[in-house]
């Protein structure tokens, strides 16, 4: 086919679908993780770089491509957890359910609650679309259902498995007594001890929700994206689940209270939440 651009042929159009394809899935396996902050830099750098080009900046085009070639061995290197999740995901059987049913959800909410109530420390992610496969290996692997008497009896001040966090995929417990990792601490989150702190350290590597509650207050939190949410109720605690899990695995913001998603904001400023919309489904 004649276009602006000469001849036409379906390999052409092919070779744009693949790579807008490629583009894309390439997206996705970085968004919800800190690569992603990464790769702007990196566009930003580019684009520098191609600028320095046309103008015909020698000396800045010549640094910039040189920076750029340590530079990619150097993000290996930093980002080596990160690319071996994504290659995992790639390679990820395809049948592999991690979506929670509602009657999961309803029974970890339900043990949160107990667990809060008694005030047993608890932290536990649920996966999305990161895998926590290299968390998992630092704990003992398991495959069981979750229910309300497995997660206590897992937290249970003398349980075997009580310290560390456990993972959630889909309805099953995949491990526990992992270690996640700690967030620094510097600014926002001095105050917190080291389970809080693992929480806001997994979530902010990972798109993982991972929930905590606290020994010492009997308070249910949840970290995502890097941030802490304010204390929750059970009701609350199950509007999040839902909209997080849910109904929008994918998110890496906290729902605000009509369930429509907030802009990321490294602050622990309370999510309002009561949105009953979707009671129903669980
Ligand atoms: N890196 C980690 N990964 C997973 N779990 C951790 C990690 N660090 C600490 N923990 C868990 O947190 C527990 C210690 O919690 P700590 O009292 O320091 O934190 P906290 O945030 O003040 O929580 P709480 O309010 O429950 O006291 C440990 O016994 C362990 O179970």
């Amino acid at each position: 086919m004649p276009t602006p651009f000469g001849q036409v042929n379906v390999q052409d159009v092919l070779d744009i679908v693949l790579v807008g394809f490629l583009v894309y899935q390439g997206y996705l396996l970085v968004a919800g993780t800190r690569a992603v902050n990464v790769v702007r830099g990196i566009l930003v750098f580019a684009g520098v770089w191609v600028a320095a080009q046309l103008l015909g900046l020698t000396t800045l085009s010549y640094l910039l491509g040189r920076a750029g070639t340590v530079g990619i061995f150097a993000l290996l290197v930093l980002f080596q957890p990160e690319l071996r999740a994504a290659l995992e995901r790639v390679g990820r059987p395809r049948g592999r359910d991690i979506s929670a049913s509602g009657a999961a959800l309803q029974d970890l909410a339900r043990a949160m609650e107990r667990l809060a109530e008694r005030k047993t420390g608890a932290l536990i992610a649920i996966e999305r679309r990161t895998p926590l496969g290299e968390y998992a290996e630092t704990g003992v692997n398991l495959d069981a259902v979750v229910s309300v008497p497995f997660l206590e009896a897992l937290f249970a001040r003398n349980a075997p498995l009580h310290d560390g966090g456990v993972i959630l995929q889909g309805s099953r417990v995949i491990a526990a007594g992992c270690l996640f990792p700690l967030q620094a601490a510097d600014g926002t989150y001095r105050r917190y001890g080291t389970r809080h702190r693992a929480a806001i350290g997994l979530s902010e590597l990972t798109d993982a929700v991972v929930l905590v509650v606290s020994e010492e207050r009997g308070s249910m939190r949840i970290a995502l994206g890097g941030q802490l949410g304010p204390d929750l109720n059970g009701t609350e605690l199950r509007e999040q689940l839902r909209t997080l899990v849910y109904d929008h695995p994918f998110s890496s913001q906290m729902p605000a209270r009509d369930g429509t998603e907030r802009s990321p904001r490294r602050t622990e400023t309370p999510v309002d939440l009561g949105s009953k919309s979707h009671e129903e489904r669980l």
